[in-house]
């Protein structure tokens, strides 16, 4: 586990294919000779200098660049770590990798090993290491935030002062179970842990209870578009995704299969789903097949945007089936606006349709204004409130464990202390497992694989 007596690890860890600049990293015990072996003399630690990089057997120069030597244990792994920037061409790269490898004792590193040995070293907790991997992956703004502040280790603060709650109050309880002959458990002590756990439950609760704003946020806000056949739902998610992702043709019944786009809307992440037309009645094997899909995706939307065409509706019909899942979260638009002769008229003489945004795909009239509501309603779905909030299903898992147990601390009786201090156990350890402090080995592989080489 420590850093004496592992293999020294080496990758590309910038992007491959050619580039200005690419930065190698190796850490371990050999770094330092390898700095030696190709670029000496060894640079002042964590100064950055320009050097030869050179073949270490044959001294052959290989590219001028620059290099960091990055003395442990105050490196990101905890070890001993060196970084050559050199220039971002093929033949540059292989030929220092290939060089790191001449020197003894180098392997190449695997995916997140950087990382891990971050980890294992504790220099960094496991939501942090989380917030690395969603820094990596993140595609707009709002995701940058977020996993900028768990990266940074709010999430992982906020469950350790939990935890060491949990821990002071089993501490409190082990005093009474060490010495039993002392009598029962003083009605005092008992009292105030039943009140601190129900406290601690609380507030765990109400962290809980966020709309899943974090694990959206991190994922993507599913936006699926749905509605009658023919209303204009393929020509819209090509509007809104300015290009033609999807087929958009005259006959009723075109779209088939779901089609995401991924849109950055305001900073949030959003995946734009169009989906087959729903009516009631269709011959077509097909397109019953489409309907099954469309029917699976609105279920677990985040948001339905129920599309309806000014026409359908001056033909009477609002848009919506008897089954269809729109309540009072469902985005209404009524499309095709240039073919009403009277809009507003339109609009009201349908109760329920006050609200609705009027559209033309075709023209492009109102869609700024249905992309700032989706932008609003993005925001509210997933925007980061004061709090910090958790962006992992594991966490929710671990979470809900731990409540369960603190649960039967609040509701149990304080007479058999052995059995509440058991349940606190538990408690912690189920906090324990979101941070990684406690035995978590079959999580991180899980963990690490979600990165690249390199990191
Ligand atoms: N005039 C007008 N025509 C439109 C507008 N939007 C779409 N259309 C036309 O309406 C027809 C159907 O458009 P689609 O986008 O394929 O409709 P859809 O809802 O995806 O249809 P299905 O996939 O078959 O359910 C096409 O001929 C489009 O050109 C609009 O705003 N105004
Ligand atoms: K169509
Ligand atoms: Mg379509």
């Amino acid at each position: 586990m420590t850093a004496a007596h592992r293999d020294t690890i080496f990758a590309l860890s910038s992007g491959r294919g050619r580039a200005g600049v690419a930065v190698i990293r190796l850490s371990g015990a050999g770094a330092g000779a390898v700095v030696d072996a190709l670029a000496a003399p060894r640079p002042a630690a964590r100064r950055v200098s320009l050097r030869t990089i050179v073949r270490p057997g044959s001294g052959e120069p290989l590219d001028r660049g620059l290099v960091l030597w990055l003395p442990g244990p105050e490196s990101f792994t905890g070890e001993d770590m060196a970084e050559f920037h050199v220039h971002g061409g093929p033949a540059v790269i292989s030929g220092v990798l290939g060089a790191i490898g001449e020197v003894g004792g180098m392997r190449p590193a695997e995916a997140g090993e950087f990382t891990r040995r971050a980890f294992e070293n504790g220099r960094l907790d496991l939501t942090e290491v989380e917030g690395i991997a969603d820094m990596i992956d993140a595609e707009t703004e709002a995701q940058r935030r977020q996993a900028l502040r768990q990266m940074e280790g709010a999430l992982g603060t906020l469950y350790d002062r939990w935890r060491a709650d949990l821990v002071a109050m089993m501490a409190e309880l082990e005093a009474v179970i060490d010495f039993p002959d002392e009598g029962d458990v003083p009605a005092e002590l008992a009292a105030g842990i039943g009140r601190r756990a129900a406290d601690l439950a609380d507030e765990m609760r109400a962290h809980m209870d966020d709309g899943r704003r974090g694990e959206r946020l991190r994922d993507g806000i599913q936006v699926v578009i749905a509605g009658r056949p023919n209303v204009g739902k393929s020509s819209l998610l090509n509007q809104l995704a300015r290009r033609d992702a999807a087929i958009v043709a005259e006959r009723a019944g075109t779209t088939r299969d779901v089609i995401e786009v991924h849109l950055d809307l305001a900073g949030y992440p959003v995946i734009l789903v169009d989906t087959a037309g729903l009516r009631e009645e269709t011959g077509d094997e097909i397109e019953r097949e489409g309907m099954a899909r469309t029917r699976n995706r609105l279920d677990t939307a985040d948001l339905v945007v129920w599309v309806t065409s000014a026409p359908d509706m001056e033909e009477g019909s609002d848009g919506a089936l008897s089954d269809a899942p729109v309540d009072s979260e469902t985005l209404w638009v009524v499309n095709k606006s240039d073919l009403a002769e009277d809009l507003s008229a339109l609009l009201k003489s349908c109760p329920g349709m006050t609200r609705a945004i009027p559209i033309s795909a075709l023209t492009g009239a109102g869609l700024d204004g249905l992309i700032a509501e989706l932008a609003r309603r993005a925001q509210a779905l997933a925007g980061e409130g004061e709090h910090v909030v958790m962006t992992r299903a594991r966490h929710r898992a671990a979470l809900g464990e731990c409540l369960e147990h603190l649960d039967r601390v609040v509701s149990g009786t304080i007479s058999e202390p052995e059995l509440v201090a058991e349940d606190l156990r538990r408690a912690a350890h189920a906090l324990g497992r979101i941070v990684g402090r406690v035995d978590v080995e079959d999580l991180l592989d899980a963990i690490f694989r979600e990165f690249c080489i390199g990191k």
